[in-house]
């Protein structure tokens, strides 16, 4: 489902006339199946965000490919892209992301308003995920009148509305106690194993990396599997 090859990427860094180029992701690859739920941990700087940002299109490698459902997407323009995202990726983040003003159904209603689907049809969907993350008794309650556990289930079911076959996490229970942690993470799995959802889960944490059915490692850049170092 997802092919990554040859990643390679570097920051400029330092005064103007004075940067240093320095490399922060190091000849990456990386192959995701269908259904699979991946996780990559790594320590502050190691070069997670950077990975997903650049898996996700907001930011185009220097070098390496990227194939999503047999597209090329590092190649596509930035438009190209946008669309391309919208229909393949949902994202998790670690503080959520909400709509303070909008309340938990509105939320999770909103990606299908901007794709310009028919209230009609809006709102069987989003009832129907309401009740699979479990938010029913508080559909109508804004983030504020909500626990951290459930703005992150409505900030999952957000990243569901759209069907999108593959969920970017990042730092998913990042902001959470230990309890809600661990409710997250089943929740995860089960939709994983329910609807068949490819999940790429980056954290610094080994327990929530351990729900995956492939780890990998981040090491300045280096990512490792299993012990096995992909790249040199
Ligand atoms: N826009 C940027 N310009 C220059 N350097 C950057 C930029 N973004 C990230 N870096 C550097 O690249 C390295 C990797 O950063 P990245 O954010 O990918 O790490 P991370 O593993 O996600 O860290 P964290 O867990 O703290 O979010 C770090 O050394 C960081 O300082």
């Amino acid at each position: 489902m997802i092919h990554i090859k040859d990643l390679y990427h570097t920051f400029s860094i330092g005064k103007r006339g004075k940067e240093k180029r320095v490399p922060v992701l190091k000849n990456v690859s990386l192959d995701i199946k269908k259904g699979q739920i991946v996780s990559i941990v790594g320590k502050s700087g190691s070069g997670k965000s950077t990975l997903l940002h650049v898996l996700a299109g907001f930011m185009r490698p220097e070098s390496g490919s990227i194939i999503v459902a047999n597209q090329e997407t590092s190649r596509l323009s930035e438009s190209e892209h946008a669309a391309f995202r919208l229909n393949n990726f949902g994202f998790i983040f670690q503080n959520f992301q909400l709509m303070p003003g909008l309340t938990a159904f509105e939320n999770i209603e909103l990606p299908l308003k901007l794709k310009g689907i028919p209230k009609k049809e809006r709102h069987p969907n989003v009832e129907a995920l309401v009740k699979k993350v479990g938010l029913t008794q508080v559909a109508d309650h804004y983030p504020n009148e909500l626990s951290g556990g459930q703005q992150q289930r409505v900030s999952i079911a957000r990243a569901l509305v759209t069907n999108s076959p593959i969920i970017l996490a990042d730092e998913p229970t990042g902001s959470l106690d230990s309890e809600t942690e661990q409710e997250i993470l089943l929740l995860i799995q089960s939709l994983n194993e329910s609807l068949g959802l490819t999940f790429v889960i980056i954290t610094h944490d080994d327990e929530v990396a351990n729900i995956a059915h492939e780890k990998y490692r981040l090491h300045d850049g280096v990512l490792v599997n299993g012990g096995v170092l992909h790249v040199v």
